[in-house]
């Protein structure tokens, strides 16, 4: 990933054109111009490279073309509605408690663990909870294959990109058959499928309960009941749409959201007195009786929300984002973006240009206060990329990761003496730490 950040950083000024082979590219960091693209229905379309995700994530909304992705993105919006968001928090609460719960085994002791395992299963419960209606601890050995397998097929599809020689489909149809990646493809979406199938009988079985004057409230539906609702009254999405779309939801929802909370925590682990400012506004905000979290109360964590898009700003879980222009389009410094051009939105570079922030590579939740998000371009911080194809589920994943913050915040203290610059990154899918994301961990009644 380091590499990736060295060539970046050359290539300026923006927007930057190149050729590999016969690909042309544009490279675009100025938030003006990224405000124009990602918003211009001509700029909608993916790259060629996100078919290199197929065999993961099937056609969802992510990687689906732009007229399949109007239709399914107009009918899946309506499951992150803020009532229904609200409707989550139980989850959140009860989810979280078994967190901290089954974190209580590394505290006290003074040794150093890895967070990533614990964070990462429990983003999976909650998103598979909340979008699905469906515990998925009921299915324990199958999700532990599904997180076996979801490690090795990103890492694959990713790395077929570096190798020409496997880009086209039917010698990677070979690659995969004679290397048993099929088995990995086939244990990600096993899962899923026996989502979905159960969730179907369930269903039908309502439907018999059900008298013909009980309506559903429609806007209350989780994400995959309305996705099955709206197949009874003819959306025509085929098996293969509903589980991409499934798919899609966990992946996009869990592995992202993960990342962002174990790189808030180290960095929380690594600063100290902030750690103490946000732990004092989730004490004024909660009190110190154990009780729920609302929708209500994360809405004034201020100071949480600040520390968090912080994180999201150096770390970004996608540290690139590329389109394909379908349709000349002026930028700015009368630059035309060349109809079939590969655009390459690189929010790793963005947020941590000179030109937008003030010592780039620090980490300081301040560069998130009111003041200076007011004098900064809005399109200065694009990490759940921007426009009608951005981040579906930016609410949900702020709402759900700042209660898993507080509630650790509420139990433990996190200390680590892994500094900044320790941190090796590496790109796959997504953007994660080389070396985990080790921090120790004491009770706060015990005060360090
Ligand atoms: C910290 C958490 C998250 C970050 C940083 C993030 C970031 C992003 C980014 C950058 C994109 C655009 C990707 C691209 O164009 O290549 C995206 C799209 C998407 N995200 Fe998120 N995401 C997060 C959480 C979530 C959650 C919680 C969900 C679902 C519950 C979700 C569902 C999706 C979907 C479905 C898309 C595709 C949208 C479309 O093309 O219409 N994401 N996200």
């Amino acid at each position: 990933m380091e590499a990736v950040m060295g060539y970046l950083e050359k290539a300026e000024p923006t927007p930057y054109t190149f050729w590999l082979g016969y690909v042309h590219y544009v490279l675009i960091c100025k938030p003006e111009d990224l405000q124009v693209v990602l918003n211009n229905s001509n700029c909608l379309e993916k790259s060629n490279f996100y078919k290199f995700f197929v065999n993961t994530v099937g056609e969802g909304l992510f990687s689906s073309p732009v007229e399949k992705w109007k239709k399914h993105r107009r009918l899946i919006t309506p499951a992150f509605n803020i009532r229904l968001m609200e409707t989550f928090f139980p989850i959140f609460n009860a989810k979280n408690e078994r967190l901290v719960r089954r974190m209580e085994k590394e505290a006290d002791t003074g040794e150093y663990f890895d967070l990533w395992p614990y964070i990462s299963s429990n983003a999976l419960d909650i998103i598979c909870q909340t979008t699905m209606g469906y515990d998925i601890n009921s299915l324990e050995s199958t999700k532990v294959e599904f997180e076996e397998a979801l490690k090795i097929a990103s890492v694959e599809d990713s790395l077929r990109i570096y190798k020409p020689w496997l880009h086209p489909d039917f010698i990677f149809k070979l690659y995969i058959k004679f290397t048993g990646l099929t088995k990995s493809y086939e244990l990600v979406h096993k899962l899923p499928e026996q989502i979905i199938e159960r969730k179907q009988n369930e269903l039908r079985e309502k439907k018999l309960k059900l008298r013909d004057n009980d309506v559903r409230e429609k806007s209350l539906l989780s994400f995959l009941d309305l996705l099955l609702e709206l197949n009874e009254e003819g959306a025509e999405f085929s098996d293969t749409d509903i589980r991409d779309e499934v798919v899609t939801m966990m992946i996009g929802g869990s592995e992202t959201s993960a990342l962002t909370l174990s790189f808030t925590l180290l960095m929380l682990a690594m600063n100290s007195e902030v750690q103490e400012r946000a732990y004092k506004e989730i004490e004024q905000i909660l009190g110190t009786d154990e009780r729920p979290i609302l929708m209500e109360d994360v809405n004034k964590m201020v100071f949480l929300e600040q520390c968090i898009r912080e994180t999201l700003r150096l770390f970004p879980p996608g540290p690139l984002i590329l389109r394909k222009a379908t349709k000349d389009v002026p930028l700015s410094d009368n630059f035309i973006l060349r109809s079939g051009a590969n655009i390459i939105i690189p929010p790793v570079r963005v947020q941590r240009h000179p030109n937008l922030y003030e010592n780039p590579l620090m980490w300081n939740p301040e560069n998130f206060s009111v003041e200076e998000v007011a004098k900064r371009h809005k399109y200065s911080f694009i990490a759940f990329s921007g426009g009608p194809r951005g981040c579906i589920g930016s609410k949900y994943a702020m709402f759900s990761m700042k209660v898993t913050v507080s509630m650790i915040l509420q139990k433990y203290i996190l200390r680590t003496e892994v500094k900044l610059e320790d941190i090796r990154l590496s790109l796959d899918l997504l953007m994660r730490s080389v070396h985990g994301y080790k921090i120790k961990l004491y009770s706060r009644k015990l005060k360090i």
